[in-house]
């Protein structure tokens, strides 16, 4: 039996994960990565990292965030405290759904998590205060393939519910899309 929900969303790969608590008298239990249960999702290498990030306040916005080939990693995205508004970006040269966007909350509440595929740019926006966001990655870390696009391009257009009360000097800074870009293959 599955220890998850995984439902498809509109972007080819990108899946939301639920994850199924057992309860008793104590609290719960739940699984928040089974590698048997998650090659059913597409997840189908050895975890390389898995990071937590804290975010203290209430609207700030990290991302959007990708690597590379050979560098290109596919996340499993949870939050563990407060409440987020996640984003996938498809950026993969080809996809029928190219540059179009997909966001969802996650919560400790709603247990769902995102699991993004390689070729997508990922961010998120904290709808609360001190949002935890643990997550695993399927390539290491890699600074000199990362690639960024900004949270407002207009080409890309995401509706964020909140006004952007912090980002990093990285993040508000990544390069405009181009009509030229044609998107980054894997
Ligand atoms: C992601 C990462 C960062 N770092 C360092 C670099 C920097 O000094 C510090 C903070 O990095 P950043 O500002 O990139 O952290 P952050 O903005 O939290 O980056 C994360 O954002 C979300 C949206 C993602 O999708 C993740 O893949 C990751 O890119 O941590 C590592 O040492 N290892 C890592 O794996």
């Amino acid at each position: 039996m599955s220890r998850f929900e995984i439902t498809d969303l509109s972007l080819s790969g990108l899946k939301r994960i639920e994850r199924k608590n057992i309860g008793d008298s104590r609290g719960f239990f739940s699984r928040v990565f089974c590698a048997e249960d998650l090659a059913e999702a597409g997840w189908v290498k050895p975890i390389a990292q898995i990071n937590l990030n804290r975010t203290s306040r209430t609207g700030s916005l990290r991302g959007m965030h990708f690597q590379y080939a050979p560098h290109a990693e596919m996340k499993l995205v949870n939050c563990i405290r407060g409440r987020i508004f996640d984003v996938a970006v498809d950026l993969r040269a080809g996809s029928p759904t190219f540059l179009q966007w997909h966001g969802e909350e996650l919560s400790a509440e709603n247990r769902r998590s995102l699991l993004i595929p390689e070729g997508f740019a990922h961010g998120f926006q904290t709808l609360s205060d001190d949002c935890e966001v643990l997550y695993m990655t399927s390539h290491p870390y890699a600074p000199d393939a990362e690639g960024g696009i900004g949270a407002l391009d207009p080409m890309v257009g995401i509706t964020w519910p909140l006004e952007i009360a912090d980002i990093s000097e990285r993040d508000s800074n990544h390069p405009a899309l181009s009509q030229a870009f044609e998107g980054i293959r894997l």
